[in-house]
């Protein structure tokens, strides 16, 4: 069900028209479908819970990192999500939006004392470890502060996830987790350590995924560790198994792999594991459940080529500059059936500024409205202000209802974000 149709020939986000949303806030803007994020969560939570009565339910840890705005994870949070977070500031951001403390999990690679302490005073529920030194510090400051963290170790199991090269996270080359064969030494050593409690282990190949071969592979290694674990004397009764699912960018090609197949899937390697399971989907939550609007500048005719100008630029949207994405393109209010071929670029003075070469799509003139799809996650939040351009306001939609949920900042906003040194304003 896709919660951004056309009626009446204008594109609507749920009831709200896009046009009347763009006189309001101006362009260029994201915006989110409340049901759409709903209905995602309700669809994931499905395909990975029990499916007799009784069976634990599992922790649905939402990665803040796609979409960090107040009011998506206060929607998620509504709906009992909890939140993987990688940073104090995405802790911060998962406990003001209504998330326990006992819904979080901290990953991350490069955690600093500090980033434990705050989480430790919030006694979340889990520590996913990523390196040896990481546990004896993570033991150190706990135990400093009189408490026991729970940990699981995220191991790094050596598959290939069939990715882009920039979001793969799981080959033997890549910064994240312990190699999965040094993990029984890293159980044996934390029995040792005071501060913390080796409860499980985590996993997490990496994002955009289209295949469910390499996360069987990588849950299938995860299951064979447990049994050694517990043959070794370990008691294992977490296993977090990441997110990573992909969601379909391109309207005429093949969806990934449903939720519905990924959950029988993980069901069938995950039966005898006897542990209470956690997932962290991104992506899959909020990816199309955004899209991003924006006014056509103007068209140059270029000697090769039509470009199309748009008022939103790699600062706003970098996935299309950044690893070749692909988003979909739609004009608001389409002029008919007619189309074209163009390049689709920002204003920002690089050619990476690129949305699109060569695309076809609905023809579009100066002042039109156009959308890209697929921009909930890991879209606003990579945004900048690079060229002095304003930081892009966010838009939440429910039904027929709207409201911005991060607004534009000022142009005097902007520039008191730097200090000149006293130094330069004293008179010569
Ligand atoms: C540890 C961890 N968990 C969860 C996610 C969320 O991934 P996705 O948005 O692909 O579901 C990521 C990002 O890839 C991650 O690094
Ligand atoms: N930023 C990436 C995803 C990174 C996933 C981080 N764990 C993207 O836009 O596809």
């Amino acid at each position: 069900m896709d919660h951004f149709q056309y009626r009446d020939g204008v594109l609507h986000a749920e009831d709200v028209s896009l046009e009347a949303l763009a006189a309001e806030v101006g362009t260029p803007f994201y915006c989110y479908s409340t049901a759409t994020l709903e209905r995602h969560f309700d669809v994931f939570q499905k395909a990975v819970s029990p499916p007799i009565a009784g069976g634990t339910a599992p922790l649905i840890a939402y990665a803040v990192k796609a979409n960090p705005n107040q009011a998506v994870i206060a929607t998620l949070a509504r709906k009992g999500a909890g939140a993987d977070v990688v940073s104090v500031g995405e802790l911060k951001r998962a406990l003001a939006a209504g998330i326990p403390a006992s819904r979080i999990v901290f990953s991350g690679v490069g955690k600093t004392r500090e980033e434990m302490q705050a989480a430790l005073a919030e006694d979340i529920f889990q520590f996913n470890v990523e390196s040896h030194a990481e546990a004896e510090l993570l033991s150190e400051t706990a135990a400093a502060m009189g408490k026991v963290a729970k940990v699981a170790f995220r191991v790094n199991p050596d598959v290939d996830a069939g990715t882009h090269a920039k979001i793969s996270t799981g080959r033997a080359e890549n910064k994240f987790g312990i190699a999965i064969d040094t993990a029984p030494a890293a159980f044996a050593r934390a029995k040792t350590l005071p501060g913390i409690e080796a409860v499980g282990v985590a996993v997490h190949i990496g994002s955009q995924l289209t295949d469910l071969a390499p996360l069987e592979r990588a849950f299938t290694r995860v299951g064979e560790l447990i049994a050694n674990l517990r043959a070794g004397g370990h008691a294992i009764s977490r296993a977090d198994l990441g997110g990573g699912l992909g969601v379909p960018y391109l309207s005429d090609q093949p969806d990934p792999p449903s939720p519905a197949s990924y959950g029988e899937m993980m069901a069938r390697v995950t039966k005898d594991w006897d542990v209470c399971l956690t997932f962290e989907p991104g992506r899959l939550i909020t990816g199309n459940a955004g899209i991003l609007v924006s006014r056509v500048v103007r068209l140059k005719e270029g000697k090769e080529r039509c470009f199309v100008i748009i008022d939103a630029a790699m600062n706003d949207l970098i996935r299309p500059s950044l690893y070749d994405a692909w988003h979909d393109i739609q004009a608001v209010r389409p002029r008919g059936n007619e189309q074209m071929r163009a390049d689709v670029v920002g204003p920002v003075c690089e050619t990476g500024d690129t949305f699109a070469e060569q695309r076809d799509m609905a023809r579009l003139e100066a002042g039109d409205l156009m959308v890209f799809r697929t921009a909930g996650a890991y879209s606003a939040t990579m945004a900048n202000s690079y060229n002095s351009r304003l930081l892009t306001p966010e838009v939440m939609v429910s039904g027929d209802r709207w409201a911005q949920i991060r607004a534009r900042p000022t142009y005097e906003q902007l520039i008191a974000q730097d200090t000149v040194p006293d130094w330069l304003n004293q008179e010569e």
